[in-house]
C-alpha cells in the first residue's frame, strides 16, 4: 500500500506545477501574508499554473467547486490543519470550537453556538442592532458644505458600529466604540458577558469558563472583521457602479414609506436586488480571502479527479475562485445580476439557470461544510439593515478627488483596478475607506 501511495506522490509531484521556492518553504507564505496580499497571489498562481499548484512543501491550493465539495464536505478524509491549533494561545490557550482538532467536541460547541445564532434569537435581539444602527446613521450627517457631510472613511464608521453591535447581540453588552474612542477594550468583561448566551437552561449544559473565552475570542474574531469587511465593501462598490447604487436606493425609498419600517422581516429579506449587491461585494472582496486548510488523513483523498496522499494540507482559495471566469464571467467586475436568477435568461425547471447553479457553487465567502460560518444569517440581516437604513435616508458621494480604497497602478499587480476594494490579507481582512459624504435625501422627492 505504501509503495503504490509512494508512486502516486511521485506522480503528482510531477504533475503539479511549482512556483519553484512556494514548493520548497513555509517562507513563501510567510512573505506573501506580511505583504497582505496572499489572495491576490493565489489568483495569480491559478491563472499561470491552472487548478493546483503547490506553495509550501506539503501544502496545495486546488481551485476548482468541485474541490469545495471534495475537500470541506462532512464526509471529506480530513482534519483540520495543524495551523488552526496556533490561533489559541490569543484566549488563554483554550481552543475555540473554530480552533480544536478535536472534531466531537467541535461539533457539540458548535450546537450551542448554532442555537445562540439562529433565526428567532436574531429577531428577539433586533431592537439592539437598530439602536446602534440609528447612532451610527446620526453620525453620518453634519454641517457640511452645500448639504454634504465632511468626509466618512466607511473602514472606520462601520468598524465602530460593527463592534457595538457584536457586544450587544453576542454579549450583552454595550461597548460604546461609537460613541468613547478609548472604549476599545474588548476582552475584559466577556467571560461574565458571553455566558449569557451560551447557557443551555435546558440541559445546564454548557460551557467551561475557559470554554466562554475561547469562544469569545472566536466570535468576536469571526463575526467582527468579516462583516465590517462585507459591509464596508457594499458602500463601496455601490458608490463606485452608480447605476447599483440608484437602483437600491429606488427599491428602498419606494418599499418603505417610514425609516422604522426597515427592520428584519419579509419586505427586507424581498429587496432581491440589494441582496444580490452583498453577495456580489462578498465575491468581490471576500472577508476571508486566501484558504481555509485541511489536512489529508490515513488513506488520502481524492479531490476534483486528483489524488493526494496523507499529511498533505489542502486548501480552496476563496477570492481566486471568486475570481475564476468559468463560475463569474467578467470576473471583476461588480455585476449584481450575476446573482438574480430571474434575471439570467431561460430557467430550468426547478427555476435555477445554468449560469446561476455554478455561480452558487463556487461561492465560498462563508466557507463549506462542517465548519462554515453559523453567522451567515445575523451578517446578511446586519449588513441589510445597516445600508438600507443609510440610503433611505441619505444621498452619499464618493469625497470629489478621493482614491482611498481603489486600486491604481503604483499598487502594483494584481492592484491596478480602480473600481476594486482594496484589502488586506490577514486571514480577514483590514481596509480603508471609501472616503464618502452624505445628505439628507430633499424631503418631498420620495
Ligand atoms: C459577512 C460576514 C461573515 C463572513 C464572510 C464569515 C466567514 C466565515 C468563514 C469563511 C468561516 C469558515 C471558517 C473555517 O471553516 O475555518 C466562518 C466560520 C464561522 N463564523 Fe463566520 N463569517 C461572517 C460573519 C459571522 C458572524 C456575524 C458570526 C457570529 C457572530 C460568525 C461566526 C462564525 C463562527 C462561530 C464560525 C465557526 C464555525 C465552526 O467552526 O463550526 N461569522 N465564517
Amino acid at each position: 500500500h505504501d509503495v503504490s501511495n509512494l508512486a502516486k506522490v511521485a506522480c503528482l509531484s510531477a504533475a503539479i506545477p511549482i512556483e519553484a521556492w512556494a514548493a520548497l518553504t513555509d517562507l513563501y507564505t510567510a512573505y506573501h501574508i506580511s505583504k497582505g496580499d496572499r489572495h491576490i497571489d493565489f489568483h495569480q498562481l491559478h491563472e499561470k499554473y491552472g487548478k493546483i499548484v503547490r506553495f509550501g512543501p506539503r501544502r496545495i491550493s486546488i481551485r476548482s467547486a468541485e474541490a469545495l465539495k471534495d475537500i470541506y464536505s462532512t464526509s471529506a478524509n480530513v482534519k483540520r490543519s495543524d495551523v488552526y491549533a496556533s490561533s489559541a494561545h490569543f484566549f488563554g490557550g483554550t481552543p475555540s470550537s473554530n480552533t480544536t482538532p478535536d472534531m466531537k467536541e467541535h461539533a457539540f460547541r458548535r450546537r450551542v453556538n448554532v442555537r445562540a445564532l439562529s433565526a428567532s434569537n436574531i429577531k428577539s435581539m433586533e431592537e439592539k442592532i437598530l439602536r446602534n444602527i440609528r447612532y451610527f446613521c446620526d453620525q453620518l450627517v453634519d454641517e457640511g458644505k452645500d448639504g454634504w457631510s465632511s468626509p466618512r472613511d466607511m473602514s472606520k464608521y462601520v468598524g465602530h458600529l460593527v463592534s457595538d453591535m457584536m457586544g450587544d447581540i453576542t454579549f450583552s453588552k454595550n461597548w460604546e466604540v461609537q460613541q468613547k474612542p478609548d472604549n476599545r477594550d474588548l476582552l475584559v468583561s466577556l467571560p461574565e458577558a458571553v455566558a449569557g448566551i451560551h447557557l443551555r437552561p435546558e440541559t445546564g449544559d454548557g460551557f467551561s469558563t475557559e470554554q466562554l473565552v475561547s469562544e469569545a475570542g472566536l466570535l468576536i474574531a469571526a463575526g467582527s472583521d468579516t462583516t465590517i469587511t462585507a459591509t464596508t465593501a457594499t458602500f463601496f462598490y455601490l458608490t463606485h457602479y452608480p447605476d447599483s447604487l440608484r437602483r437600491v436606493q429606488d427599491d428602498i425609498r419606494s418599499r418603505f414609506a417610514d425609516l422604522e419600517d426597515i427592520c428584519i422581516g419579509p419586505e427586507l429579506a424581498s429587496c432581491r436586488y440589494l441582496a444580490a449587491c452583498i453577495e456580489e461585494s462578498l465575491r468581490m472582496s471576500p472577508p476571508v480571502g486566501s484558504t481555509i486548510m485541511r489536512e489529508v488523513l490515513p488513506g488520502g483523498l481524492e479531490v476534483d479527479g486528483e489524488w493526494f496522499p496523507p499529511k498533505t494540507d489542502l486548501g480552496v482559495p476563496h477570492y481566486a475562485l471568486h475570481h475564476d471566469e468559468r463560475y463569474f464571467p467578467d470576473a471583476f467586475t461588480f455585476k449584481p445580476e450575476r446573482w438574480l436568477t430571474e434575471e439570467l435568461g431561460p430557467a430550468k425547471s426547478d427555476g435555477k439557470t445554468e449560469t446561476s447553479l455554478r455561480t452558487n457553487a463556487a461561492f465560498s465567502a462563508f466557507g463549506v461544510g462542517r465548519t462554515s460560518c453559523i453567522g451567515r444569517y445575523l451578517a446578511y440581516q446586519e449588513i441589510s439593515l445597516v445600508v438600507a437604513r443609510t440610503l433611505w435616508l441619505y444621498d452619499v458621494r464618493i469625497e470629489p478627488g478621493s482614491t482611498i480604497g481603489e486600486g491604481q497602478k503604483s499598487m502594483g499587480s494584481g492592484r491596478q483596478r480602480k473600481n476594486q476594494f482594496q484589502t488586506l490579507d490577514r486571514f480577514v481582512s483590514t481596509h480603508q475607506g471609501p472616503s464618502l459624504q452624505f445628505r439628507r435625501k430633499l424631503s418631498g422627492y420620495y
